[in-house]
């Protein structure tokens, strides 16, 4: 699903930021991305979505090399993965139920054949109350889990997550935690960066990635 070989990222003119990562992310797998901060997670998720090239090596996307893709086929491999952005990006002028339904909306979608999945939706993220408001209204965590229902939304193959619980209380992170895992049984090959060790540590077993010093470690 995802492959880098001799992987290496500098921004600019820096040191590099990441060195030589070769691994995959296979089909349907569950796996944490960690390290302290600034170790590179934010540019690792970037670099598996495409959008930051490596300064060397090879990545591959749904089996499709980077380097020769052009802009369409970049499109339609990006429509295959969701994201959770660290700053959320939800768009202030829509409401949270419309951020959420955007990707269905614009996919060409009609408003009844979603409307109850989207509400389903909000509502186990615990957004049920709060269908008509607007982001800049919302709180942190509020925000967080809007952003992980519009990532969920089109039952992505691929989901990539960044600090998704880094807002919300412990019982709200362990609730977020059983839908991505539930969605990973459902067939979709989940990645999620964070520096929660209680919220890893609620999934014994999933495969970590560990960042530190430019060098990716992995215990599966
Ligand atoms: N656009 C950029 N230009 C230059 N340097 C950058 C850029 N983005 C990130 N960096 C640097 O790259 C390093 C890795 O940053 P990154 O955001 O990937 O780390 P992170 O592990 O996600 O950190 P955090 O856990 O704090 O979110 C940091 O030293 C950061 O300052």
């Amino acid at each position: 699903m995802v492959r880098f070989e001799n992987v290496g990222l500098r921004y600019g003119m820096g040191a590099e930021i990441l060195r030589d990562l070769t691994f995959d992310i296979a089909p349907q797998s569950f796996q944490f991305l960690t390290g302290p901060s600034g170790a590179g997670k934010t540019t690792l998720l970037r670099l598996i979505l495409l959008a930051l090239r490596p300064t060397r090596g090879l990545i591959s996307l749904f089996g499709a090399d980077s380097a020769t893709l052009d802009k369409n086929a970049l499109m339609a491999l990006r429509r295959k993965v969701g994201v959770v952005f660290q700053d959320f990006r939800l768009l202030d002028h829509l409401t949270t139920y419309q951020n959420v339904a955007l990707p269905l909306r614009v996919q060409g979608k009609d408003e009844p054949s979603y409307r109850a999945e989207v509400l389903e939706l909000l509502d186990w993220v615990g957004l049920g109350q709060r269908l008509h408001v607007y982001p800049p209204v919302l709180s942190g965590g509020e925000k967080q889990r809007a952003a992980i229902a519009r990532a969920l939304i089109m039952r992505p193959e691929l989901l990539l997550a960044d600090e998704p619980t880094g807002n919300v209380d412990p019982q709200m992170a362990r609730r977020l935690l059983r839908l991505f895992q539930e969605l990973h049984k459902s067939g979709t090959s989940v990645v999620i960066a964070t520096h929660d060790l209680n919220l890893m540590d609620q999934f014994e077993g999933a495969r970590r990635l560990v960042l530190g010093d430019g060098r990716l470690h992995i215990y599966d």
